[in-house]
Formats: structure tokens, sequence, C-alpha cells
């Protein structure tokens, strides 16, 4: 996802970098480039139009300061306007009902991971403390209220459905078994249809007047691009939904969706799907998402990811070594390993600044992480400890050890060292209790200010 605009954006800040003062037109060439990167990335006209704008005003409004190049500060007012473009910050679930149970609606087309996000949030509300029932108003096909029943059974929480064909009586049902069961929160997944229709919409509206929804989801696949925005408008004019959720983030979704459904329905994006596991959902972070847009990874969201589902000892002291700026090839080696266990590995590898250049594209699906475990292995424990004592002929060793190239020995050291590097400036930061920000990652001199 967003490999390309990443590629576009960076080759534009690289041609910038160059220049000694920003004016009127290396800006109006850089601003050029992001438009038509955006609009490869399948952005909306009108929102990549507004966001060169307010980026190009930005700029020449912009006090120079010495320090710092146009290049990083274009990165900077980039990163900020993507931000704000996604919605700034996270906005939560609602889950403050007066009345128990909460009542979240799901609503989207057929086909656009609807059903799997259901599961997927009935697992982490139940890894959070909550209760929750799964509820099928789904009921025109019983393969859908099959599927539902699976993935419950998958995620351990209960499924409640009914035969008849009346979605509304299911729902109703749904919640008066929650009130009985003592759940606290239901999630009624409805019907999708292939496209939007009267019928479909009517019924989602009545579902909406009679349950008092606290909170109704739309999900849209990331897929169908400039789609998802027209769909997402015309569920929002009949629904008033509260939050999006975007799926299938893992395929080959330009981004554009993202990039401009808070922009045009105003509504905030509250999680976003990275594959077919029920593990596979993460919380929508504006501010993380801009970074990994602008390649500079999401070590925040890969430390809790890791958290929740790695040997919680083993991040401890990984953290503490973090920390301590103590993190060597032995730790690297050991997060690989962990790292296999964490679902979807390219997702993951976006995360990490460094590890996506490492790690050709076409390897991740295969989860070849051989090479780089090869060369590791094939080091002395002294070496993963301290890789700067690697010279030339431990070099030639290594490869000949594991079966790889000197080439890709160096390749190795160069991005953990830079690896390191970046590490070492987020624990700083994290240390002095400042919001770790993009350019604190990569543009240092930005930090001397
Ligand atoms: N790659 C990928 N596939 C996903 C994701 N979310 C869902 N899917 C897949 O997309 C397909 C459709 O998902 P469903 O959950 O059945 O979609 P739905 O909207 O409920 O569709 P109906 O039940 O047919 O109305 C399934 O094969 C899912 O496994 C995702 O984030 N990434």
């Amino acid at each position: 996802m967003f490999d390309n605009l990443s590629d576009r954006l960076e080759a534009t800040f690289k041609k910038l970098a160059g220049q000694a003062t920003i004016n009127e037109v290396n800006i109006g060439i850089a601003m050029r480039d992001i438009k038509r990167a955006l609009l490869g990335a399948d952005v909306n006209y009108k929102v990549t139009k507004k966001f060169v704008e307010d980026v190009r005003q930005k700029a020449l409004g912009e006090e120079v300061v010495k320090s710092v190049s146009p290049a990083q500060m274009i990165v900077k007012i980039v990163n900020d306007e993507l931000t704000e473009l996604m919605g700034g910050e996270n906005k939560p679930l609602n889950l403050n009902a007066t009345k128990l149970p909460a009542v979240i609606m799901v609503a989207g087309l057929q086909g656009s991971g609807k059903t799997t996000f259901c599961a997927k949030l009935a697992k982490r509300l139940k890894k959070n403390g909550k209760n929750p029932l799964l509820v099928a108003a789904d009921v025109y096909r019983p393969a859908a209220i099959e599927q539902l029943r699976t993935l419950g059974g998958q995620v351990e929480v209960p499924v409640f459905s009914i035969e008849e064909q009346d979605a509304l009586k299911a729902a109703l049902g749904g919640i008066d078994e929650a009130r009985q069961k003592a759940n606290d929160v239901v999630i009624v997944d409805t019907a999708g249809r292939l496209q939007v229709d009267e019928a479909m919409m009517a019924e989602a509206e009545t579902l909406k007047q009679r349950l008092s929804p606290d909170e109704i989801l739309f999900v849209v696949d990331a897929m169908i691009g400039q789609e998802a925005v027209n769909t997402a408008n015309v569920f929002n004019e009949r629904l008033d939904f509260d939050g999006v959720v975007l799926t299938k983030l893992d395929g080959d979704a330009r981004g554009g969706a993202a990039l401009s459904i808070k922009q045009v329905v105003d509504k905030p994006i509250k999680f976003m799907s990275v594959g077919e596991k029920v593990d596979d959902l993460d919380v929508f972070y504006p501010d993380r998402m801009a970074q990994r847009i602008l390649g500079m990874g999401d070590i925040v969201s890969f430390v809790e990811k890791a958290q929740e589902t790695l040997d919680l000892e083993k991040t401890r002291s990984m953290q503490s070594r973090l920390l301590k700026n103590e993190f060597d090839l032995n730790d690297f080696f050991d997060q690989l390993q962990q790292l296999k266990k964490m679902g979807s590995i390219q997702g993951l590898v976006e995360m990490v600044p460094g590890l996506n250049k490492m790690i050709p594209k076409q390897d991740l699906d295969g989860l070849d992480f051989k090479p780089i475990e090869a060369i590791i292995s094939s080091m002395t424990k002294e070496e993963r400890q301290a890789p700067e004592i690697i010279n030339g002929s431990r070099r030639m060793r290594i490869a000949r050890g594991s079966g790889t190239k000197v080439q890709d020995v160096n390749m190795l050291l160069k991005q953990f060292k830079e690896m390191k590097k970046m590490m070492s400036s987020v624990t700083k930061m994290t240390k002095s209790g400042r919001k770790i920000m993009p350019q604190d990652l990569k543009l240092e001199k930005l930090l001397k200010r």
C-alpha cells in the first residue's frame, strides 16, 4: 500500500534537497509533482487540489530557518497536512452507552469485508475486557450467517441468528439475547448488496431508527479506489454514520480512499483492516499513517503490535535494550523470528523503518527472511553483539557460510546501522517525553532548532 506514492514523494523531496532556498519556482515544481503523485494514488481530485494549495501556502509563508533545508521543511509540512487530511487524531469508538448493551451497527457493500470486520472487532473488544455478542442481521444469504458463525467460533464470541428473513427481528432479538446473557456490546452485521440499492438503504435506515446504535461503522474496500469515496457519500447521506473502516489495505490499494474519505464525508476513519486473518485489524492513526506514507515507518504501531502478539518477556527485554541503545543483531534476529508470528508480514515490514528497503517485496509472500537469517546465523556471537568488528575478511566468511554474496552482507549491515540510528533517536525522544515526529527520525538538522 502507498508504495508508489511514497516513492514519488521521496523523489520530489530529493529534487528539492539540492536547493538552497524555497521560492515560487521550486515550490511550483514540487507541488506539480506532489499533485501528480496524489492523483496517481487515486486521491480525489478536489482533495488533491486543496491539499497542494495548502502545502504551497504554508511552504511560502514559512520563515526560512537557516539550519533547515527546503526539502526538510516541505517534508514536515507535507507530513502535517497528510495527518490533518486523514483526520488528525484517532477517534475511538463511542461505547459509553447509558443503557447496556452498547450497539454497534456495521454497514457496507457485499464483499467489502464487513463480516470479517465484525469478527475482528469482536475479538478486539473481548481482549479489552468486553463481552460482545455478534448478531447476523444479513438474513438474506445463509452463507453470510454461516460465515459469521464460523468467524465467531474462531474468535470465541457467540453469534445470534434467526431462521426468518427479517433483519430487524434478528437485530432486536440479538439485543434481547445480549440483555439476558449480560453481553455488554452487540455487533450487528447488516446485509450488503453488490451495489447500493434502495431496498438495502431503506433497511439500514430502519435498523438505525429502531436500534439507535451507539456507533454506526461503514466498512469499505480500499481497493475500489474512487468508488470507495462515492459509496461512502451515499451511505453517509442516508445513515449519517459515525466512522469508517477501511479494508484490504494489505492489497494493491493505491491508498486514495484513505486519503480522501475523511475530507469528503467528514467522518473519521476508525479502523483499518490489513489481511484476512482475525488479528489483521489495526486502529487507524492518521499521524502514523502519514509517517508511513512518507516512508518513515511506524515504530510506535510496530511496538504496540509486538506487545499484543509476542512473547512479552522478550519484547520487554528488547525494549529495555532499545532504551539503553544496546539493540544488536541478536535482537534483530529474535525480532525476525517473532515477526513471523505476527500476521501479515507485508504490513509489519512497512512499519519498521529501513526494513522495507531491506527485504525485496517479492520475498514477502513467501516469508523469505532466509537470507537474512542465514547471514546472521553465520556470524559469531561477538559479531552479532558488535557488528562494527565485521571487517572485509569476516564479511567474506559470513557470505560463504550463509550462501549469500558479500554485497548482501554489506547491505544487511548498512541497513542495520541505519535502523539502529533511527531507533536511537526514537528512544531519546521517548525518554524526553516528546512526541515523535517523522522529521525526528530522518531530519536530524531539524532537531537542532
Ligand atoms: N486481503 C484482505 N482480504 C480481506 C480483508 N477483509 C476481508 N477480506 C476478505 O474479503 C472477502 C469478503 O469479506 P467478507 O467479510 O465476507 O465481506 P462482507 O462485506 O461481509 O461480504 P458479504 O458477507 O458477502 O456481505 C473475504 O474473502 C475476506 O476474507 C482484508 O483486510 N484484506
